[in-house]
C-alpha cells in the first residue's frame, strides 16, 4: 500500500475539505521541514556537539540549552522568508518576531515551543517541538503587528501540531478536521502518513504528574490522585498504572496514543501559582489536539481553549486527556 506523505494530506485538506488556506498548506510544509532540520541535530547529540547548556536564561529564568537555541534559530529562519507569516513567538524569545521588511508577509502568527522537555536533551530521553497557528486580526492589515495580536483564545487557532523526537521522530498534527500522525521516513526525508483518525480512549487507568510535587497541590488534586493510589479497594474501584516522561511532547503521545490523562497542575509555589506550562505554546497547541482527538482539556475549572490569555508566556495549569477521566477531575474542583 502506498501511503501518503503530508503534501499529499494537506493538499487534500485544501483542495477537498476547504480545511486548509494555501498559505497554511504551506505554513505547516515550512514547520514540518524545520522538524525534520531539528530532528536531524537532535539525531546527532554529542557528535554534533548540540548537548549541553548555554550561559544565557530566556525570558522566564530558565537557563537555555544549546538545542534549545538552535531549535528556535532553526524555526525562525524557515519560517521567515515564506510570505505566508506576518510575526512570530516563541518560549525562548522576550518578545514577537515581526518578519523583516525584506521578505514578503502574510496573515499569519505562528508560535512555539522550539523544544520541549529540555531537561531530557542529555539524557537522550525523547523531547518534541510544539505549535500553533493564529489569524492575524482583520485590523492588522497593513501596520505592525503587535503582542496584543498574539492574545486569542485557543478555540481561534487554525492549526496546532508538535514533532516528537524519540525512537521515531513523528508530526502530529490538527487543521480542525482531527488529528492524524506522520512517520518520517529518514532516508527519504518524507514525512508519512501513518496514523490516521488518531482518537483518545474516553476511559484511562493512567495518570501522568509530577508526584514530586504533591505536598503544593491544591487540594482537589491531592484527593484525585490520593483515590487514584487506593486503587481497586478506593472510591475509583480500579487500579491505576502512573507515567512521567518529563516532557510534555512524549507524555501527550503517549495520551494520543492509548489514553491516560496528564496534569501539570496549579500548585502553591510562587512559580506554580499560575501553573508551570505555557498557555500559547504549549497548554492551547495541545488542548487543540486533544480535544479534535476526542479527549478534554481543561485548567481545572474552565476548558483550556476558552481562556482569553493575557500576556504571551501566560502560564496555566494543564489537565488533560481521556474524557471521562479529565470530566472527573473537574467534579473534584466543583466540591471543593
Ligand atoms: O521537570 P518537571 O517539573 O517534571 O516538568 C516537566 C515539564 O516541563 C516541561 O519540560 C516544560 O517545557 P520546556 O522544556 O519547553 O520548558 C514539559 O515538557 C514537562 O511536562
Ligand atoms: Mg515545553
Ligand atoms: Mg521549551
Amino acid at each position: 500500500m502506498k501511503r501518503k506523505t503530508l503534501t499529499q494530506y494537506l493538499v487534500e485538506q485544501q483542495r477537498m475539505e476547504q480545511a486548509v488556506s494555501a498559505e497554511v498548506r504551506l505554513l505547516i510544509e515550512t514547520v514540518a521541514r524545520a522538524c525534520k532540520a531539528i530532528a536531524h541535530a537532535v539525531g546527532k547529540g554529542a557528535l554534533g556537539g548540540v548537548l549541553g547548556s548555554l550561559d544565557s536564561e530566556n525570558v522566564q529564568g530558565e537557563v537555555q540549552k544549546k538545542l534549545d537555541v538552535l531549535s528556535n534559530e532553526i524555526l525562525l529562519e524557515a519560517n521567515e522568508w515564506g510570505g505566508h507569516l506576518a510575526a512570530m513567538a516563541s518560549e525562548e524569545m522576550e518578545t514577537l518576531h515581526r518578519i523583516p521588511n525584506r521578505y514578503p508577509k502574510g496573515e499569519y502568527l505562528l508560535l512555539f515551543d522550539p523544544l520541549d522537555g529540555s531537561s531530557n536533551i542529555d539524557v537522550n530521553v525523547s523531547i518534541g517541538t510544539i505549535f500553533s497557528v493564529l489569524q492575524a486580526p482583520a485590523d492588522a492589515a497593513g501596520r505592525d503587528i503587535e503582542e496584543s495580536d498574539f492574545l486569542q483564545p485557543g478555540n481561534k487557532q487554525v492549526a496546532a501540531g508538535y514533532a516528537v523526537y524519540g525512537p521515531q521522530s513523528m508530526l502530529v498534527l490538527t487543521v480542525g478536521t482531527g488529528v492524524v500522525g506522520f512517520t518520517l521516513d529518514r532516508e527519504m526525508g518524507t514525512w508519512v502518513l501513518t496514523h490516521e483518525d488518531m482518537t483518545i480512549p474516553e476511559e484511562t487507568s493512567e495518570f501522568a504528574i509530577n508526584m514530586s510535587n504533591m505536598r503544593h497541590w491544591e487540594e482537589p488534586v491531592k484527593l484525585y490522585i490520593n483515590d487514584c493510589l487506593a486503587g481497586s479497594t478506593g472510591p475509583l474501584g480500579k487500579d491505576y498504572n502512573m507515567r512521567w516522561i518529563a516532557s510534555m511532547v512524549a507524555d501527550v503521545h503517549r495520551i494520543m496514543t492509548r489514553g491516560g490523562i496528564f496534569m501539570y497542575p496549579r500548585d502553591a509555589r510562587p512559580s506554580g501559582r499560575k501553573g508551570k506550562l505555557r498557555l500559547m505554546y504549549e497548554a492551547n497547541p495541545m488542548s487543540f489536539l486533544v480535544e479534535q482527538a476526542g479527549g478534554a482539556a481543561t485548567d481545572g475549572d474552565t476548558r483550556i481553549l476558552d481562556i482569553n490569555p493575557e500576556g504571551l508566556h501566560q502560564r496555566v495549569g494543564v489537565i488533560l486527556g481521556s474524557k471521562n477521566e479529565v470530566e472527573r477531575v473537574g467534579r473534584y474542583h466543583l466540591e471543593d
